[in-house]
């Protein structure tokens, strides 16, 4: 089985890459949606992040905008917070990657944003990245609610140089012409991948 890393910046199209590599019947598995539900009302690390930071968590789950708030400026609070949440994030990644590969899976993909920070790239056989230039990263991010250049500015500097990610990935997508060349570039790449080894 081929484990596809597909990675990338804050606002760069990672989560339009993935949707892509559904629609060609891949299997994904979302390191930001476990989060999420880790996070959501009953979920497994609400009391964990409850006892680090007392005043985000409302009504049994994490308010994520104060976490947010609480986290992205203050790096011993962030790593307290991954040290909590990558863990749980991992194991659910290893019970996907066991599940398809009992099913004989040819191609799954690990949707991970942090793939390189955490280095998760050993887990992976072949690494994605998806890019664009910096201008229009800040032009999709800050059109999103909530968001302002402080945070944007905060997130961005705890996430690698876009050089360096360039370097380390094997394939890298620039999101920044379009939506039908992004997809002819995916596509050729799950057909390739698909051929390389047995199953479905
Ligand atoms: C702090 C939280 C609650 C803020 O949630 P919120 O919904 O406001 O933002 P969202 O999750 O969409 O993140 C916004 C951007 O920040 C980036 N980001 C998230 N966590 C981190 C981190 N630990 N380091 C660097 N960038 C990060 C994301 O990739 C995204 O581009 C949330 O980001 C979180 O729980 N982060 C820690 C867990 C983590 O490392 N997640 C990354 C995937 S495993
Ligand atoms: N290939 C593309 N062509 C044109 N626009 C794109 C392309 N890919 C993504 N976009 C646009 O860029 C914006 C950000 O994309 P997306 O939400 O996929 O980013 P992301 O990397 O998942 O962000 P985050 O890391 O914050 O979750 C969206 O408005 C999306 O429509």
């Amino acid at each position: 089985m081929t484990v596809l890393g597909l990675t990338g910046s804050i606002g760069m199209g990672k989560s339009t890459a993935a949707r892509m590599m559904r629609r060609l019947h891949v299997p994904c598995h979302d390191a930001d949606a476990v989060v999420h539900r880790l996070l959501g009302s009953g979920g497994a690390a609400v009391a964990e992040v409850a006892a680090a930071f007392p005043d985000v968590v409302r009504d049994g789950a994490v308010d994520r905008a104060a976490l947010g708030a609480r986290v992205f400026g203050d790096g011993a609070a962030l790593r307290r917070l991954e040290a909590i949440l990558h863990p749980r994030v991992r194991a659910a990644e290893h019970r996907f990657l066991r599940r398809h590969a009992l099913n004989g899976r040819r191609l799954v993909v690990l949707d991970v944003p942090l793939l390189f920070e955490t280095g998760g790239e050993r887990r992976c056989d072949v690494v994605m990245l998806v890019t664009a230039p910096a201008f229009l990263q800040a032009q999709r991010v800050l059109e999103r609610a909530g968001m302002t250049r402080a945070r944007f500015e905060g997130i961005r500097a705890k996430q690698m140089a876009e050089p360096d990610k360039r370097r380390r990935a094997d394939i890298v997508v620039n999101t920044g012409l379009g939506m039908a060349p992004a997809y002819r570039r995916v596509r050729r790449l799950v057909r390739r991948l698909r051929a390389r080894g047995g199953g479905s």
